[in-house]
C-alpha cells in the first residue's frame, strides 16, 4: 500500500475494500464542501459515511502547506488544470482552470482571501425561491466555519483593521491576517490614493458590505495553510468515516422508478477497477462547478439535446451544465522609483468608482435596455434554459449595481521588489456558459467546457472599465509619485483611451479567474434552477449536489466563505432529514450481498465492464511516484502526468 497514511482520518486506495458495501452517505469529491459534510455527517457516530476523492492527503506537501508558497503547485499532479474550448469572443485560445484535485479540493492551492458578499447578495438567493436563505441564516453558518485571529497590537497600531463581531470563534478554519506582514508605506500610500479617488473604505471584507479599500485576511494559521481537510477532519478520529482516495466517480447510480432514485455510485480506483457503492440515505456531490455536472450528465440527468448527441439515454431532463459563470482576470503592472515594501492593498471599486460621463451613461444604458438579448443569447447559446429565467437573475444582478453600491470589480494588488501589480476582475457577470458531454465514456471520454469568456457586451466592457480603473489609481496621488512607468499594458494604450480600447485589450491579455460555478443552481425550477433550497436534485430521490455549482450568481466575495457557510448549512438539513431513519446495517459488516450488487449493475448501461474488476486493471499507487497516466479520467481535459500545459 501507498505510504501516505495518516493519523486518525487514514484515506484508503483499494476500491475493493468499499466495493458492494451500504453506507448511509455516500459523497463524491473530497473537496471543500465534500470534506464539510464528511466531517459534519460523521458527528453522529450512527451514521456511516464514504467519501471517494480523486486525489490524495496532500498534507505532507509543502507547496500545500506552505502559505507562503501559493502558486506553486499549479501545473504539478494536484492541479486540474482544466482546459476550455478556444474562447471565441475572446483570443481564440483556450484557458486552463486550476482546480485542485487533492483532499480539500481547491482550497489546497488556492489563494486562502477570505472575504464575504454583500448582505444584499446572499438576500438574493432567497429572492430566487430558496426560502429562509438569505443573509441572516448562511453568516451563522459562515461563521460556525471560522475561527478568527485578531490582528497582533503591532498590525494594529499600522493600521489592519477589523470587526470582530463579523467572524467566528470556534470553527475549524483558522482565518489570519499574514502574522509576518504589516501594512507598508506601500500600502498606506495606496490606500489614501484610492480613498481620495472617493472610494469608501471597508473596515472588515466580512461584515457584509466589502465595497471599497480594505485588509484581507486568509485562511491560515501562521505560515500554515488551512486548506478544508486539515481544518475539518486531520487529527480527527471517526471510525464511522471512510475515506477513499485516488478513485474517480464515473457516475451516479439511479433506480428505473418514474421517479428515480440515487441508489449509489460507481467509481474507478486507482488501478482502475471498476466499482460500485450503495447509499442507504443519500448520494451527495461534491465534485466542484465543473465535474459534478460532467458525472450526472454521464448518469443520465441534463438536457435532453446534450445527452442525446452524447448517446446517454436520458432520465431527468434538467439544465445541468448551463449558467457556466466565471470571470476573467487582468495583470497590468507598473515600476516603482524604490523599492516600497511588500504588501497586498485590495481594492473593491463600485460602479461609480469605475466610470463616469458618457462611459457611465452607455453602460447603464446598456443595463437598462439590453437584458432581454443578453438572456436570448444564452438561450441561443445553449448556455440557459430559458430567457425569462436567466433574465430574472441578470435584474438583480443589475439592481446591486446601478441601485445598491455594489462592489463590481476586485483589485488584488501585490507589490514586490520594484514591481507594483494589479490583478483584476469584474466580478459579476452577465454572461453565461456550459460544460457538455461528447460522449457516453464516463471514465475516459471528453467533454467541453465554454465559459463564454467576453461574449456579453457589458461584460466586455465593464471588464475595459475594471482594468483601466488600475491604470487611474497609478496615475493618481499620492501613489503617482513613487511610480517611475507602467509596463503592461504597454504605454500605446493611453490612460485617457476608450473603454472599447481597454475591452480590447483585456481580450487578448486575460486569464481564468478560476472561480467556476453555477451549472447546478440552486434556486426554482421555474427560473433554471437544478437544486432546491435543501440542495435536493429536481425530480431524482435520494440526491443532493452541494458545491460551488448550486451558485446562481456570481458575487462580491472570494467563494471560500459563502461555500463553507452553505456545506455547513447542508450538513445540518441532511442531519434534519433523516433524524428518524434507521441506520445502515452493511456498512461495517463487510461486502453487501453480491446479489443487490448484480442487480444496481444490471439496471444500468456499463460498457467497460460487470460488477468486479475491470480488465484493464494492475496494481499499485499512481501518486506521487507511480504511472500516474492511469488516473486520467476524462481525456485532454486534465493533466495526469504532471507537465505543465501553459
Ligand atoms: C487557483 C485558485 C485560487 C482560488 N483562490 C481563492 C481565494 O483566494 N479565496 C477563496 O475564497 N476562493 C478561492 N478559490 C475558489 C475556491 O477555492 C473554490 O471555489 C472552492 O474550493 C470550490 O469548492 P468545491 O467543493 O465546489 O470544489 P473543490 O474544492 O474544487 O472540490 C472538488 C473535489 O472533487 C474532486 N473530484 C473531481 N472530480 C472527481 C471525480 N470524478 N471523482 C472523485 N472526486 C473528484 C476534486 O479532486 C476536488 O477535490 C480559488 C480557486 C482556485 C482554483
Amino acid at each position: 500500500a501507498p505510504a501516505r497514511i495518516k493519523r486518525d482520518t487514514t484515506p484508503i486506495y483499494d476500491g475493493s475494500q468499499v466495493n458492494g458495501k451500504t453506507y448511509d452517505y455516500v459523497i463524491a469529491g473530497g473537496g471543500l464542501t465534500g470534506v464539510v459534510l464528511a466531517s459534519r455527517l460523521s458527528e453522529d457516530t450512527g451514521r456511516s459515511v464514504l467519501v471517494i476523492e480523486a486525489g490524495y492527503n496532500e498534507e505532507d506537501n509543502s507547496d500545500v502547506s506552505d502559505a507562503s508558497k501559493y502558486q506553486n503547485a499549479f501545473g504539478t499532479w494536484i492541479d486540474w488544470a482544466y482546459q476550455t474550448v478556444p474562447q471565441a469572443s475572446a483570443d481564440n485560445q483556450p484557458q486552463t482552470m486550476r482546480s485542485g484535485r487533492a483532499l480539500g479540493g481547491s482550497t489546497t492551492i488556492n489563494g486562502m482571501a477570505f472575504s464575504k458578499p454583500h448582505s444584499f447578495q446572499i438576500d438574493a438567493l432567497e429572492q430566487l425561491g430558496n426560502t429562509g436563505l438569505n443573509w441572516d441564516s448562511l453568516e451563522q453558518y459562515m461563521r460556525r466555519a471560522e475561527t478568527f485571529h485578531a490582528p497582533s497590537s503591532s498590525q494594529y497600531a499600522a493600521g489592519v483593521t477589523y470587526t470582530s463581531s463579523c467572524h467566528g470563534t470556534s470553527g475549524p478554519i483558522s482565518v489570519q491576517f499574514d502574522p509576518n506582514a504589516a501594512p507598508t508605506d506601500l500600502e498606506h500610500t495606496f490606500n489614501s490614493t484610492v480613498l481620495d479617488l472617493g472610494l469608501p473604505y471597508a473596515t472588515d471584507l466580512t461584515c457584509g458590505n466589502p465595497a471599497g479599500a480594505a485588509p484581507i485576511a486568509n485562511t491560515r494559521n501562521g505560515q500554515q495553510r488551512i486548506d478544508a481537510y486539515t481544518g475539518y477532519l486531520v487529527g480527527k478520529s471517526r471510525p464511522n468515516l471512510t475515506i477513499l482516495s485516488g478513485a474517480n466517480v464515473g457516475k451516479v447510480i439511479l433506480s428505473s422508478d418514474a421517479t428515480p432514485v440515487a441508489t449509489g455510485l460507481e467509481f474507478r480506483d486507482e488501478t482502475n477497477h471498476l466499482y460500485s457503492v450503495s447509499a442507504k440515505l443519500e448520494v451527495i456531490m461534491a465534485t466542484g462547478s465543473i465535474k459534478t455536472p460532467v458525472i450526472l450528465q454521464q448518469s443520465g440527468i441534463g438536457p435532453t439535446s446534450v445527452l442525446e448527441n452524447a448517446g446517454v439515454t436520458q432520465k431527468v431532463n434538467l439544465p445541468i451544465g448551463l449558467n457556466l459563470i466565471d470571470q476573467v482576470t487582468t495583470t497590468t503592472d507598473w515600476t516603482f522609483s524604490a523599492n516600497r515594501g511588500g504588501g497586498q492593498p485590495i481594492t473593491w471599486p463600485r460602479f461609480e468608482d469605475l466610470v463616469s460621463g458618457s462611459d457611465a451613461t452607455n453602460l447603464r444604458n446598456m443595463l437598462q435596455n439590453d437584458l432581454a438579448s443578453y438572456a436570448q443569447a444564452a438561450v441561443t447559446a445553449g448556455a440557459a434554459e430559458t430567457a425569462s429565467g436567466l433574465q430574472t437573475v441578470l435584474e438583480i444582478q443589475r439592481d446591486w449595481i446601478l441601485n445598491r453600491s455594489a462592489a463590481v470589480s476586485e483589485s488584488f494588488d501585490y507589490s514586490f521588489s520594484t514591481t507594483l501589480g494589479y490583478d483584476s476582475w469584474f466580478l459579476l457577470p452577465f454572461g453565461r456558459g456550459s460544460i457538455q458531454i461528447q460522449d457516453n465514456q464516463a471514465y475516459d471520454g471528453n467533454f467541453s467546457i465554454d465559459p463564454r469568456y467576453l461574449s456579453n457586451p457589458f461584460d466586455r466592457l465593464a471588464s475595459g472599465a475594471t482594468t483601466r480603473f488600475t491604470n487611474t489609481v497609478s496615475d493618481a496621488s499620492p501613489l503617482s509619485g513613487d511610480l517611475r512607468g507602467r509596463t503592461a499594458p504597454g504605454t500605446d494604450l493611453s490612460g485617457t483611451a476608450s473603454l472599447e480600447d481597454w475591452a480590447e485589450w483585456v481580450q487578448n491579455n486575460y486569464r481564468s479567474n478560476w472561480h467556476p460555478i453555477g451549472t447546478a443552481a440552486m434556486m426554482s425550477r421555474e427560473l433554471g434552477g437544478v437544486v432546491d433550497s435543501r440542495n435536493r436534485v429536481y425530480g431524482v430521490s435520494n440526491l443532493r449536489i452541494v458545491d460551488a455549482s448550486t451558485l446562481p450568481f456570481q458575487v462580491s466575495a472570494h467563494l471560500m466563505s459563502v461555500l463553507y457557510g452553505l456545506s455547513e448549512r447542508a450538513s445540518d438539513l441532511i442531519k434534519a432529514d433523516h433524524a428518524g431513519s434507521s441506520t445502515s446495517s452493511s456498512s461495517s459488516a463487510g461486502p453487501s450481498s453480491t446479489s443487490s450488487v448484480s442487480q444496481s449493475m444490471t439496471s444500468r448501461t456499463i460498457s467497460t465492464s460487470s460488477a468486479g474488476p475491470s480488465a484493464t486493471a494492475t496494481t499499485g499507487p499512481i501518486h506521487p511516484n507511480g504511472d500516474t497516466t492511469k488516473c486520467v479520467d476524462v481525456k485532454d481535459n486534465n493533466i495526469a502526468n504532471g507537465a505543465l500545459l501553459q
